[in-house]
């Protein structure tokens, strides 16, 4: 398979705007979609930001950054999202997941990479429906993309190996750390993961502690960030997606229970720092 040449990048929240800003920096024309104006435009300012701070880091050159700038195109117009690869960061349902592939296949050659930043949604499921489903993989970054060094890269059943071989050739041009991971529920990092916040939950729940003292034991005792920081990062609302779709292919294995208090936090549209309140006000 041949080196990409241009990537696509659908959702421009927390994890697309990263990605795309990843894309850009590392000389790929990119095109950000997202059906909300609202979120491009944040996500614009968001990755002039980011590519800004690198420039007073010293390490990209100003000269860098604009021409960075220069291969980003942002658009709500879904037809011209063509490319050699596109990768999905869009809300963890499997429905949107589904059409937007469908849509994207439709619009594509069958070759193009149809690439799925899910944290927990089956591939094989994924890929089921869509035209190709060879070229379906997982390709999931870490929050904040730009900074996290590592990747998942998912084969579902169908992947084809040059699919998940392009995209971890890729994701190593990109400057991170692809590791492969089987198609389990929550794969590697968020399975393990999944705990840190669960339990934290229930130990709020219980009223074992307030969640301010278990954000501050956890990070005195060695985590960069507590849990209930880390999740208003994340989105309270992605991060209980997450876990209610781990819940359920686990086939309602009690660990993985999804709590009411994040429930609560959703309903009210208290999604973390992306909604200027979570667990903390920002
Ligand atoms: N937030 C994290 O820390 C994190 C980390 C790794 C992976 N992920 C995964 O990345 C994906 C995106 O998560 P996020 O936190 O960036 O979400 P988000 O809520 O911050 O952003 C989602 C964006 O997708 C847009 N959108 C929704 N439906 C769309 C559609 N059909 N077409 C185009 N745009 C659409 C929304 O307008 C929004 O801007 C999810 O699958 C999530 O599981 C999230």
């Amino acid at each position: 398979m041949n080196e990409m040449q241009t990537l696509a990048v659908v959702g421009a929240g927390t994890m697309g705007l990263g990605i795309a800003q990843l894309g850009i920096q590392h000389g790929l024309p990119t095109i950000l979609f997202d059906l909300n104006p609202a979120a491009l435009e944040k996500a614009q300012v968001a990755i002039a930001a980011g590519l800004g701070k690198l420039v007073e880091r010293n390490k990209l050159t100003a000269e860098a950054r604009d021409a960075a700038l220069a291969r980003l195109t942002v658009t709500t117009d879904l037809s011209i999202v063509q490319a050699d690869l596109i990768i999905e960061a869009v809300v963890e349902r499997l429905d949107v997941k589904h059409q937007l592939f469908q849509e994207l296949a439709a619009l594509n050659k069958p070759t193009t990479i149809l690439a799925s930043n899910t944290s927990s949604l089956p591939i094989t499921q994924l890929a089921a429906p869509v035209p190709h489903p060879e070229r379906v993989v997982g390709m999931h970054f870490f929050n904040p993309a730009p900074i996290m060094p590592l990747v998942e890269v998912i084969s579902g059943v169908a992947t084809a190996p040059a699919v998940a071989d392009a995209v971890e050739a890729l994701a190593r041009r990109l400057g991170k750390t692809p590791v492969r991971a089987a198609d389990a529920p929550g794969f590697i990092v968020n399975r393990v993961a999944r705990h840190y916040y669960v339990e934290s939950l229930k130990i709020v729940e219980e009223q074992v502690a307030p969640f301010e003292v278990v954000d501050e034991l956890l990070e005195a005792s060695g985590f960069k960030m507590g849990p209930f920081r880390l999740m208003d990062l994340i989105g309270v609302d992605t991060n209980f997606s997450v876990t209610s779709a781990m819940f359920a292919s686990f086939h309602q294995d009690a660990k993985f229970r999804p709590s009411r208090i994040q429930q609560q936090k959703v309903d009210a549209g208290h999604h973390g720092r992306k909604t200027g309140r979570g667990f903390y006000t920002y």
